[in-house]
């Protein structure tokens, strides 16, 4: 019998949450109180499942995204999630069938780019999407790090300080620190009221949901700079851990930590690696050019745990995508870019700048030849042309067109998106 692929109904949508459960391994319950709390977030014109024999089988779900490009802007993103088919019906091209319409309704709503974090590495190269922001997780050794102990504030220098809050505290200051991470960090995703409500244990998850463990407060701490203007936020919970010595060896992990300058970055990290008893942080996913080891008087001491691909980019609209973020070094491109489902493919002539650009289709010889995949990532700033270059994955048409894309498409810090969907 053919498989059914379409939008899901309220009446269905309990079935589908069992689905998704299966897919993700967790247990296959799903209750009429789950999909009423969820319905309020859900939009089930976005929401794909496919039938088998009116059993749901495989899941799929969209929703509207921004990310921020290198220089500041945001675009409008098709953020792709909850993507499952059961053990009974892989390798059939389910997943085939459901990102064909998803990313084809995408480009007609008029979205820049789609995102989503992968599962697995293999997966979505196919369909477009290129790794564009990667993550680093540290583990570091306290004791050994070399911080003088005696102090955890900032220095008088700085004339800032730190303070504990509430998860209350942290709904009206989270917000708003966030939009300042935003306008300056590229990768950043946005986050809404839910994520705040959620995040701070207002809201919970409920059964079967990622993170549906028992809500644990945390501990919240923010920066504030000398002007008392909060700068900074991190959200740690720490372990109980004790030596036989009598000894404590408790572990701090940092949960998710935002700051908007260098300044309160250097005080949240050096508050969470000198409270008392702490012997260990985890310093949760960071950038890869993070401060954090540098900031230890012995780097040695942050010792890399996770190393990996993070957000994945794929490009729905060329033109206002490469029009959307700002270039390290002026330049003109033209590149000829290979879409296979042909939602992208074709020939661009890029002219960037640090303040702006201006992308336009063209008939022109092109400099390089890449995979929209590749361009993807690019996107971000967050890989060398040089290495995808030497890797074969762009062809250089114009001798000197390889360096000339270096030059423009890198950025100075990392891209970083410090959240998970
Ligand atoms: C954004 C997110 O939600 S990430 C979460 C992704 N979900 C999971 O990892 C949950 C467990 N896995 C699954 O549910 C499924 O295996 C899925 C969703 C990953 C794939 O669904 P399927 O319906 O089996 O994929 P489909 O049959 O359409 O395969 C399409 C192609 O991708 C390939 N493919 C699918 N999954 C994988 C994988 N995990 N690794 C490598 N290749 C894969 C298939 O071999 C096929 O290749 P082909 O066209 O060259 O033959």
């Amino acid at each position: 019998m053919a498989l059914d692929i379409r939008t899901v109904t309220t009446a269905e949508f309990p079935d589908w949450l069992r689905a998704k459960h299966t897919g993700f391994l967790r247990p296959q319950t799903s209750t009429e109180e789950e999909a009423e709390r969820r319905l309020p977030y859900t939009d089930l014109s976005r929401t794909q499942g496919a039938f088998d024999g009116g059993r749901c089988v495989a899941t799929f779900r969209s929703f509207a995204q921004e990310l921020t490009v290198v220089g500041g802007a945001a675009v409008p993103a098709d953020a792709v999630s909850n993507v499952t088919v059961s053990p009974t019906h892989r390798r059939r091209g389910l997943l085939n069938r459901m990102m064909a319409t998803d990313l084809a309704a995408a480009k007609e709503r008029g979205e820049v780019v789609a995102t989503l974090i992968a599962a697995e590495y293999p997966i979505y190269g196919r369909y477009g999407f290129g790794p564009a922001t990667w993550t680093t997780e540290w583990e570091i050794d306290v004791p050994r790090a070399g911080l003088d102990p005696r102090w955890s504030g900032p220095s008088e220098q700085d004339g800032g300080r730190i303070d504990l809050v509430s998860g209350a505290d942290v709904r009206k200051l989270g917000p708003v620190l966030h939009e300042r991470l935003r306008a300056r960090q590229h990768g950043v995703i946005d986050r809404d009221a839910r994520w705040w409500a959620v995040n701070t244990g207002e809201v919970q998850p409920g059964p079967g949901a990622p993170g549906s463990e028992a809500w644990a407060e945390p501990f919240y701490a923010v920066y504030s700079n000398a002007a008392g203007e909060v700068d900074g936020l991190t959200v740690y919970r720490a372990d109980g851990s004790w030596g036989d010595s009598k000894q404590p060896l408790n572990r701090a992990t940092v949960v998710s930590q935002i700051a908007v300058t260098p300044a309160a970055e250097r005080a949240l990290w050096h508050f969470v690696c000198s409270i008392d008893w702490i012997t260990t942080v985890r310093s949760g996913h960071r950038a890869p050019d993070d401060l954090l080891p540098l900031l230890l008087p012995d780097p040695r001491a942050a010792r890399i745990v996770t190393q990996a691909d993070w957000l994945w980019v794929r490009l729905l609209d060329v033109v206002r995508a490469l029009e959307a973020r700002t270039y390290a070094v002026p330049g003109t491109l033209t590149l000829d870019v290979h879409d296979a489902t042909g939602l992208t493919a074709g020939r661009y002539r890029l002219e960037g700048t640090p303040a702006g650009a201006s992308c336009t289709p063209t008939t022109a010889g092109a400099d390089l030849a890449l995979d929209v995949r590749e361009l993807g990532t690019l996107y971000l700033g967050d890989e060398s042309p040089f290495r995808l270059a030497a890797l074969g994955r762009i062809e250089e048409l114009t001798p000197g067109a390889v360096a000339t894309a270096e030059g423009m498409f890198r950025a100075g810090r990392r891209a970083w998106c410090p959240d998970v969907f």
